[in-house]
């Protein structure tokens, strides 16, 4: 454990009381499952970038005094372009690194650019454009009330199983297990961390994961959940940008935004 973690000899490491918070966000995927086009992050929601939505929806927060764009690794001069041309909040830093080739290591790659005064860190999907602030503040205030990663969480609305999976794309698949639904969660991000912990996380788990926080479990470290929101789904099939835009006319609507 890094001495950037509150000392804690009885229970897990910590971030430090009050410690500031920066926010990486993930932007460097292709978004294949979208179709054609260009990178899923630059693609337009309601005619602005989603990873601009996703930008504002970290930055309303007023704990989160640094943000951390992770773009395309031939896109970080696009990126800072677009961030320049929209308005966002003065009182937010903001820095664009290249990414990589898997989420896994444009995360690492994110988290190598936050200071280390930074004892927070949140990891956030730009494919989740529109998460509400309230569940961003909700996700700070548990680390910094001493969970080492929190991660927001949702009950499943279907039974899920568990298969044998196919060799060939289509064939039927033997069913093995059906978990108990009510012990499920689908986990979203923004995931928040005690800063010391993700970079050991990332130091030390080599596997392929698909969340930030599993590589917190695999450290046999504590991970906790807040209450998800629906509105922070992931960006990742046709039928999601529908959706998305869909809540932004609602928002407009109901709030002006
Ligand atoms: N090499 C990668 C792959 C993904 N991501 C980011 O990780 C987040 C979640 O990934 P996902 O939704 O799977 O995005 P894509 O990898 O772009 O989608 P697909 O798998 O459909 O290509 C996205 O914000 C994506 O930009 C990233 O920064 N670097
Ligand atoms: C991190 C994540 O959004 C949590 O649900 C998800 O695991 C990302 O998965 P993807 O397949 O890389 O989009």
């Amino acid at each position: 454990m890094s001495d950037e973690s509150r000392p804690s000899p009885a229970g897990p490491p910590s971030a430090p009381a009050g410690a500031p918070v920066a926010a990486v966000i993930p932007a460097a995927g292709r978004g294949v499952r979208l179709g054609p086009g260009a990178p899923k992050a630059l693609r337009a929601l309601n005619g602005t970038p989603m990873l601009i939505h996703a930008v504002h929806s970290l930055a309303a927060s007023r704990h989160v005094s640094l943000v951390v764009v992770v773009a395309p690794a031939d896109g970080p001069t696009e990126v800072k372009s677009l961030l320049d041309a929209h308005a966002l909040p003065e009182r937010t830093d903001f820095v664009v690194v290249p990414g990589g080739e898997s989420r896994q290591e444009s995360v690492a790659l994110g988290l190598a650019a936050v200071p280390p005064e930074y004892g927070v860190v949140l990891v956030h999907d730009a494919a989740r454009p529109l998460v509400p602030v309230d569940t961003v503040d909700a996700v700070i205030e548990a680390v910094r009330a001493g969970a080492p990663a929190v991660v927001p969480a949702l009950p499943l609305t279907d039974t899920v199983k568990e298969v044998e999976p196919a060799t060939e794309p289509g064939a039927p698949e033997p069913v093995v297990a059906t978990p108990e639904r009510a012990r499920l969660r689908a986990v979203q991000t923004p995931q928040g961390f005690d800063r010391a912990t993700l970079v050991r996380a990332h130091e030390t788990v080599t596997e392929d994961v698909t969340d930030d926080a599993s590589m917190v479990e695999q450290l046999g470290l504590p991970v906790v959940t807040v209450p998800g929101h629906e509105e922070a789904f992931k960006v990742t099939r046709p039928l999601d940008l529908v959706l998305a835009e869909a809540v932004l006319a609602r928002r407009r609507l109901n709030d002006g935004y």
